[in-house]
């Protein structure tokens, strides 16, 4: 690939300083600025060539319009959907992300939102600070035996699988990519939704937000699951639809929920999070130092190598890496032909 010139990244959220000591190294200038209000981005970004994000920046087609410079927007994570790709695919600009550097993190918090349902220790836990010793009103269920319905059998969806059959769980999903022999192969089996929602005792959704995931889970769909059925949403808020969560919370149909992110970050909305049998946390499936290490050093290696001219390999390897493919080449090589990349990827 021809190099690309980058001479300065703004990085604007709080991204591991390994990120910034790499860029510097590769004599990149790095200006980090957190909390910028959308103004002040649109007004400075085109004095960037790069910009660096976690999901808090929201970057937009007027912040992407303004970017007159801008070559590069580097996710340090996994979700692109606070980065309009389609507005910076027009621009020629690249979009990457760094997508297999926190699946653990946000595995093992999907599991022990699982875990914590099953046995209310947050609950449990707030009543012994208050003084409490309960020990009826926090009676649990086992896990073993009971079956867990994935949705979305990408990398996060499949590190679940396996750590959930650990503790004798059946797992079963649904992806209308992942093939089922594959997913087979780790001990889930797929069938369509339609089989899947009445045999669930827990669901969790691993799927990207893009208009055929959101609301997957709806008043609907809350319907044809099992009384009671447990939720878990370590991916994005708004797959499952928040306000059919609260009604199906208050009917029962919905025995409780343990929630990581939000339609609105930080959510104004309280209902959901005050409501006894929901558990959630201030998305966190990516704040450990293992994964923002990964993420902040992989970012910036890929910054390296395009400038470099190196071509993106970096944890590209699968089809279900299609930020990072897809974006890179439909721009690097058919810039000509932009597409969208959420239509091309839900068309796949
Ligand atoms: N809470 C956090 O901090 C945190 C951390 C990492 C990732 N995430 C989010 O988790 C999600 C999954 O990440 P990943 O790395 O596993 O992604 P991935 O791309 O590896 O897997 C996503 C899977 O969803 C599948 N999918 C797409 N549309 C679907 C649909 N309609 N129904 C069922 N499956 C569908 C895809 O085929 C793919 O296999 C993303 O939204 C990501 O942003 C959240
Ligand atoms: O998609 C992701 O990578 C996660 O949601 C993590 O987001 P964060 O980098 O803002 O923690």
């Amino acid at each position: 690939m021809a190099p690309i010139s980058i001479k300065s990244v703004l990085i604007s959220e709080s991204v591991d300083p390994r990120c910034r000591a790499i860029l510097e190294e590769n004599g990149i200038r790095v200006t980090e600025k957190q909390n910028m209000k959308k103004d002040e981005l649109i007004a400075e970004i085109k004095d960037y060539d790069g910009l660096v994000v976690r999901s808090a920046t929201k970057v937009t087609a007027d912040i992407i319009n303004a970017a007159d410079n801008l070559k590069i927007i580097g996710r340090a994570g996994t979700g692109v959907d606070n980065v309009d790709v389609d507005a910076a695919t027009k621009k020629g600009i690249i979009v990457m992300n760094t997508p297999s550097g926190n699946t653990i993190s946000a595995a093992e918090l999907t599991c022990a939102l699982l875990m914590s349902l099953s046995r209310n220790v947050p609950q449990a836990a707030m009543s012994m600070k208050q003084g409490n010793w309960d020990r009826k009103k926090f009676m649990g269920a086992e896990l073993f035996g009971k079956v867990l319905g994935i949705v979305g059998l990408g990398r996060i969806g499949k590190e679940v699988a396996s750590r959930m059959q650990s503790f004798g769980m059946r797992t079963i999903g649904y992806d209308p990519i992942t093939p089922p022999e594959v997913s087979a192969s780790w001990g889930v089996e797929q069938m369509s939704l339609e089989q899947l929602w009445p045999q669930c005792d827990y669901i969790t959704v691993h799927t990207p937000l893009m208009p055929s995931t959101v609301g997957l889970l709806n008043d609907e769909t809350f319907a044809k699951c099992k009384k009671g059925v447990k939720v878990v949403n370590c991916a994005r808020g708004g797959i499952i639809d928040e306000a059919a969560l609260v009604r199906a919370l208050e009917s029962g149909q919905c025995g409780g929920a343990g929630l990581d992110v939000f339609v609105e970050e930080p959510p104004k909305e309280r209902s959901l999070i005050n409501h006894p049998n929901v558990i959630s946390c201030p998305h966190l499936g990516a704040s450990t130092k293992e994964a923002q290490a990964r993420c902040g050093e992989d970012i910036a290696l890929q910054i390296v190598d395009m400038v470099q001219g190196k071509k993106l390999v970096g944890a590209v390897s699968s089809t279900q890496n299609y930020f990072s493919v897809l974006c890179y080449y439909k721009t690097c090589i058919s810039k000509d032909k932009p597409q969208n990349i959420i239509q091309l990827f839900s068309t796949c």
